[in-house]
């Protein structure tokens, strides 16, 4: 039977480590998967051939990397270092731009402290690190047409204001229903206006539609929110206003849309109707039972001549 010499456990440490820090074989491997290994010993430290494949300059040290790591992120990299060198954590994970052959490139570092010293100082430490900048890159094209899409669902396209989808999907960011928070909801719909559309054609109608927007946002302060409802009916929020900062907003703007002018009727004017609804909406009210005494107000104001709001304060 052969026999089996057992090396003490050092040893054999030693002879792992050996391997793994001066067979080239090893090394040249290590660096094809982005893998390198530090050992720190008493008086310093020695580090696989593949840490400066990563680099890609020889220069480099693991002492002074994080000297060549980007100015805005080095302090951040370096305290996050900190952490694993004094024992605070294991694991090292960290995105940063660093200097490679004369240029920054973002790199994404997974390491972790695989063993320790009795006093809990850095041992045997391995990582792996990747170039993600053009990752980055995509990822922030990504970003950037994911942004541009979710605005163009609650935008109208035509008239560059929110939409009905805005009101159905962002109601959380202007509707608090707590019973302290006051809103006014207001519906606003143009009057005559398919007797415009048959006077100045459809393309009149988009111009009138057009004006009638901007004369309404003249008006509006930085909190107020305009969403098309759909054809010439428009909904506005004034979130956390009184009663008469929306009924003296309602005024103003019918003032405004009263002034839009039309270059080819003299014999018409443009005017609009409101109806108004103010309150504190409490819990099983929300954006849509408001909107529907709104809306049902300015049924009214259209029965009672146009041109005019009518208003209500919710209980
Ligand atoms: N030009 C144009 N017309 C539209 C658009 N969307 C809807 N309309 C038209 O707007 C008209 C809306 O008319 P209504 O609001 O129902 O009626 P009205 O004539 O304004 O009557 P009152 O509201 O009672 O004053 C319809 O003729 C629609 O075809 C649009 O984007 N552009």
């Amino acid at each position: 039977m052969k026999k089996i010499t057992k090396l003490p456990v050092d040893a054999r440490k030693q002879k792992i480590l050996d391997v793994l820090f001066e067979d080239p074989v090893i090394a040249q491997a290590l660096t094809q998967i982005n893998v390198f290994v530090i050992d720190h010993y008493p008086d310093g430290m020695r580090i696989t051939n593949s840490f400066k494949g990563q680099a890609g300059q020889s220069s480099h040290d693991a002492f002074t990397w994080i000297e060549l790591v980007h100015p805005e992120d080095r302090a951040r990299v370096r305290s996050e270092w900190e952490r694993v060198v004094l024992g605070h954590e294991d694991f090292f994970e960290s995105e940063y731009r660093y200097m490679i052959r004369g240029e920054y490139r973002w790199i994404l570092i997974k390491g972790s402290m695989i063993s320790r010293t009795s006093d809990r100082g850095p041992e045997l430490y391995i990582a792996v690190d990747r170039d993600i900048t053009e990752e980055r890159r995509l990822r922030q094209l990504l970003e950037e047409e994911r942004a541009l899409l979710a605005q163009l669902v609650i935008r109208d396209e035509f008239l560059n204001i929110l939409n009905r989808r805005y009101l159905e999907t962002k109601q959380s960011h202007f509707f608090r229903n707590d019973g302290q928070t006051p809103v006014a909801v207001l519906v606003l719909d143009i009057d005559n206006f398919k007797q415009l559309n048959t006077r100045l054609t459809h393309h009149g109608g988009d111009m009138v539609l057009q004006a009638v927007v901007g004369a309404i946002q003249t008006c509006l302060g930085r909190l107020d929110i305009l969403a098309r409802y759909g054809g010439d009916e428009f909904a506005l929020v004034f979130p956390q206003s009184s009663f008469e900062y929306a009924h003296d907003m309602a005024e103003q703007i019918l003032g405004a849309v009263s002034k839009v002018e039309i270059p080819k009727i003299s014999d018409m004017t443009i005017s609009a109707s409101i109806g108004l609804v103010h309150g504190n909406p409490v819990e099983g009210q929300d954006f849509w039972s408001y909107f529907e005494e709104a809306d049902e107000l300015l049924l009214l104001a259209k029965k009672l001549g146009k041109a005019q709001i009518q208003s209500k304060l919710l209980p």
